[in-house]
Formats: C-alpha cells, sequence, structure tokens
C-alpha cells in the first residue's frame, strides 16, 4: 500500500512528529474511531508491526494508557509497547498490531461461514471472560464493550481493545497516573522530581519491571498544553460526553454527541444536565456504544459498576450465538423500548430501588403487556445457551453473572468443548483505509435498523413546575 498520506486522511501531524518517524515508518491508516486515527506501522529497530494509535482527546488518551499499563500482562488484553507524550500534540500509543475483530468473524460467519461451531463460539466467549474478568480484577471498567472494540490476532488470540472510556478505580496501594496530577502551584516531592522532565516523552514499556505502580513523568503542567487542557482533569468525568454546547439542547438519558444529533426528540424537550458528578464521585452515564449499553446507563445512573460491562458482555454473547445484534436501537428511546418488550417494564419488583435512577420518573414507557422474554431473540438456541445470556441480560445488576463465574459455567466446560485457539476460523483482515468508526462495514449498514417514531408512535412531553419534564410514550 501507498506509504505517503493519503488524501483523505484526517490527521498529518503524527507524519512530522521527528520522534515517531525515527522509530517508526508509518505505512497505512487502518482505522479511526471517535477520538483517534489508527495507522499500522513497521519499528524500525526490529521489524515488528505495530499499530500507531494518535489519540486527539486528552482524557481518552490518559485513561487508555493508563489502563493498558494496568493491564499489561493479561494476555487477552492489547499489548502497549510505549507511548509517546508531547506538549500541544496528540498522545501517540505504540500497541501491537491485530489484523481482525470479533465483528469481522461475525459478519463473515454470517455471510460465508454459515454461522460458527459452538466449539468456536465457546472459544471465543471464553477469551472475551478472560479479558473482561482481568479488567474487573484490576478495577477497571471498560464501558465500551462491542464486537468491533475486540481484536484478534491473525492466530485467533482474542484481545481487548479501546480503553478511552475505561474507567480506573484505584485500588489501594497503588499509585495512578491520576493522582499524579498536580495543581500547578503545588509543590509536593513527587511534583518537583517531575518538574525536571523537560523534553517530549517515550515511554518504554516493555522494560519495566512493575507496570501497575509505574508513574509516567509527563504532566499537564510540565508539557505546558494548550489553554483548552489547562483546567481539566484528565479523568473529569463532565468533559465531553456531557457538556453539549446547547444547553437546551442535550439528550434525554445517556448518549455521545453525536448521539444528540441523532436523537428525534432533541428539539422536544430540554433537559437539565447533573453537573458537579466528579466532586461527588459520581460517574457520567454517557459511555458506551448504545446497543451494548446497560439499562442503568440509559436511566442516567451515575454511580453504577462494573456490572455495565456485564451486560454489553451478555449482548455480545447473543450476537455470537444469532450473529444479529439484539437490541439495535435507532436513540436511547428506542433502545429502552426494545429491551422492555423483550424483558418487559423496568420496576421495582424487578430491581428493587430502580426508581432512584436520575431518569427513572422521567421516562414513562407504555406497559408491555406480553414481553417475548430472551427466549424468543435466540430461537435456534438451546436451553443451557439461553440461561447463559439471560445471566447477564437481567435488569438488576446484582443480579448478573461475573466474568469469572461465567468462567466456570457449566456449558462452557462441556462437550461441545471450545475448539483450541489454533482452530479458529479468522478473516484475514478487518482493516481497509478509512473504514469509519468502527472499521467495521456491518456496524454502518446495522445502523439503519429501524426507526425510533416508527417504533414508539406519539409521545407526550409534561413540564413540571421547577424545570422538571416528563416524557410519555404511547
Ligand atoms: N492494535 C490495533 N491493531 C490494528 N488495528 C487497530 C488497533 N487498534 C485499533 N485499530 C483499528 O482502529 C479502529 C479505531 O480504534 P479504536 O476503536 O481503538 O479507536 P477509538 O477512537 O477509541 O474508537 P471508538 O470510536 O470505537 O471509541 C479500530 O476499529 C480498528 O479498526
Amino acid at each position: 500500500m501507498d506509504p505517503t498520506p493519503q488524501s483523505n486522511t484526517k490527521s498529518w501531524s503524527i507524519y512530522t512528529r521527528q520522534e515517531i518517524i525515527s522509530k517508526y515508518e508509518i505505512q497505512t491508516r487502518v482505522g479511526s474511531g471517535a477520538f483517534s486515527d489508527v495507522y499500522k506501522a513497521r519499528r524500525l529497530s526490529d521489524d515488528l508491526t505495530v499499530a500507531l494509535k494518535e489519540v486527539h482527546d486528552y482524557q481518552s488518551a490518559f485513561r487508555e494508557i493508563e489502563a493498558l499499563q494496568t493491564l499489561q500482562h493479561s494476555p487477552n488484553v492489547v499489548v502497549l509497547h510505549e507511548y509517546f507524550w508531547s506538549p500541544d500534540e496528540d498522545a501517540v500509543l505504540v500497541l501491537e498490531y491485530l489484523t481482525t475483530d470479533l465483528a469481522s468473524v461475525i459478519r463473515r460467519a454470517k455471510k460465508e461461514w454459515n454461522g460458527l461451531s459452538i466449539g468456536e463460539i465457546k472459544r471465543w466467549i471464553v477469551q472475551i471472560l478472560l479479558a473482561v474478568d482481568a479488567c474487573h480484577r484490576s478495577s477497571i471498567i471498560h464501558r465500551d464493550l462491542k464486537p468491533s472494540n475486540l481484536l484478534i490476532s491473525a492466530d485467533g488470540v482474542l484481545k481487548l481493545a479501546d480503553f478511552g472510556q475505561a474507567r480506573i478505580r484505584i485500588a489501594p496501594g497503588l499509585v495512578s497516573i491520576h493522582d499524579n496530577i498536580q495543581p500547578q502551584n503545588q509543590e509536593s516531592s513527587v511534583y518537583q522530581q517531575q518538574k525536571s522532565v523537560a523534553e517530549p516523552e517515550t515511554m518504554d514499556l516493555e522494560n519495566r519491571s512493575n507496570p501497575t505502580i509505574y508513574i509516567p513523568p509527563g504532566t499537564i503542567e510540565e508539557y505546558g498544553p494548550s489553554d483548552e487542557f489547562k483546567s481539566k482533569d484528565p479523568f473529569d468525568e463532565t468533559d465531553k460526553d456531557t457538556n453539549f454546547p446547547d444547553a437546551d439542547t442535550s439528550c434525554l438519558a445517556t448518549c455521545t454527541t453525536s448521539d444528540v444529533e441523532e436523537d428525534f426528540l432533541k428539539s422536544n424537550y430540554s433537559y437539565e444536565t447533573n453537573d458537579g458528578g466528579v466532586e461527588s464521585g459520581l460517574l457520567t452515564s454517557c459511555v458506551g456504544t448504545r446497543w451494548f449499553r446497560a439499562p442503568e446507563l440509559l436511566f442516567g445512573s451515575e454511580n453504577y459498576g462494573p456490572e455495565v460491562d456485564l451486560w454489553s458482555l451478555g449482548c455480545i454473547i447473543s450476537e455470537l450465538f444469532t450473529l444479529d445484534p439484539i437490541f439495535p436501537g435507532n436513540s436511547d428511546i428506542d433502545q429502552l423500548g426494545r429491551i422492555f418488550n423483550v424483558l418487559g417494564n423496568l420496576n421495582e419488583e424487578i430491581w428493587p430501588g430502580c426508581a432512584q435512577l436520575p431518569n427513572y420518573r422521567i421516562i414513562s414507557f407504555e406497559k408491555v403487556e406480553n414481553p417475548s422474554g430472551l427466549a424468543s431473540c435466540l430461537p435456534n438456541q438451546t436451553q443451557d445457551e439461553i440461561l447463559l445470556v439471560k445471566k447477564l441480560l437481567c435488569f438488576d445488576p446484582a443480579g448478573r453473572a461475573t466474568a469469572m463465574e461465567l468462567l466456570h459455567d457449566k456449558y462452557l466446560n462441556e462437550e461441545p468443548l471450545p475448539v483450541p485457539v489454533s482452530e479458529l476460523r479468522v478473516p484475514s483482515s478487518s482493516h481497509g483505509v478509512d473504514q469509519g468508526s468502527s472499521g467495521s462495514e456491518d456496524w454502518g449498514n446495522h445502523r439503519d435498523l429501524g426507526s425510533d417514531s416508527d417504533d414508539f408512535g406519539t409521545f407526550n412531553v409534561t413540564k413540571g413546575t421547577g424545570g422538571d419534564f416528563s416524557i410519555q410514550f404511547s
């Protein structure tokens, strides 16, 4: 492929970064996401093929670096070889290069392979569970689990990637990058020590002895960031996800800014965002890709836990069985409606405490008299397979099985057993140049499925006296 920048390449800066091009030959762009461009490159010292991920968002870069450092020794998490961090430039992560992803496996299985064997499905599930278990054991919530973030090597090893939305709950005794961000006038010894590091940094992670307590020498202050970032806490949950340009035109429950643009309701209601979340230790509910987003996030929860990943896991496992997404919602409201149609309405009986969710009383749906049940979404699966999905796709987060529990599940440990990794069928590549946000064509196609207004018909917005409102769907 032509190694020079393409005319439709979004970012050119990586080609001018001396510290990078002196070590890597950049070959071509293989993918891009909401906050990044990813390039295939060759490490000049040993010809190793790597992925260079140029992250355009400061918070995402911080989160991804910290999570990957913590998970460095997990065989089912993408390897971070090193990263480049310099003033006024996007962070560049040097990752192991992986040729394809689970979205491509599912696409190929559907179109060309006439499905996946049970042994293959079980092996993919086991690998995903190992990745998620590694995260949760390290107090990391990934928050964006989906097939296109499950990358796969040419020899069938699945690796969880894209930790740009990860939330790290630091275990006692560990030091995080976050702890290391000091106010500009703080003169702590750690800060003083770090101030002596003035040059752009390259961190070689392969030669570190203790990745979990590694403190990178760079902080926001030392590198003189652009004004935009000077006052930012990289873990400020109220940043890009929730601060929309127009306070009167926000999303109802949870979404990215692009979701807001897509939301058919956006001009019909206003929504007061809940700020101050960081100081109070609350989390943003605006995480994850909608189809895989847990109900508590859709209802605006700000104190959720790793169970949000377990819901996503249930959606992924269901998709491995049927080769179609289980809840392909077109808006957050549509997403909830699809879930209710299958599981029934959310209420205190099913999940005691759900009425406390921020948006629970704001959004009211008509009662689904006859929910179809999960079995209807998995018509060709056995009882054990349906049960496996049921253990994850339940409203009450406390009722969801953990990744470790599922690894011991009878279903995964009985005949037919998971095939060896070497027997997995792996598409040769999912990467083309500039494939769009997911790097997989099917993802874009799925986005067109269904329509909000068709699913929900009319709705009424009632404004309360204190600026509150409710929306009734019929
Ligand atoms: N290690 C890697 N090896 C090969 N390709 C990769 C690698 N990491 C990412 N990619 C490609 O780049 C694309 C974007 O990467 P990634 O999902 O990490 O970025 P993002 O900006 O965080 O995305 P998103 O919008 O999904 O949050 C992926 O879909 C994949 O095609």
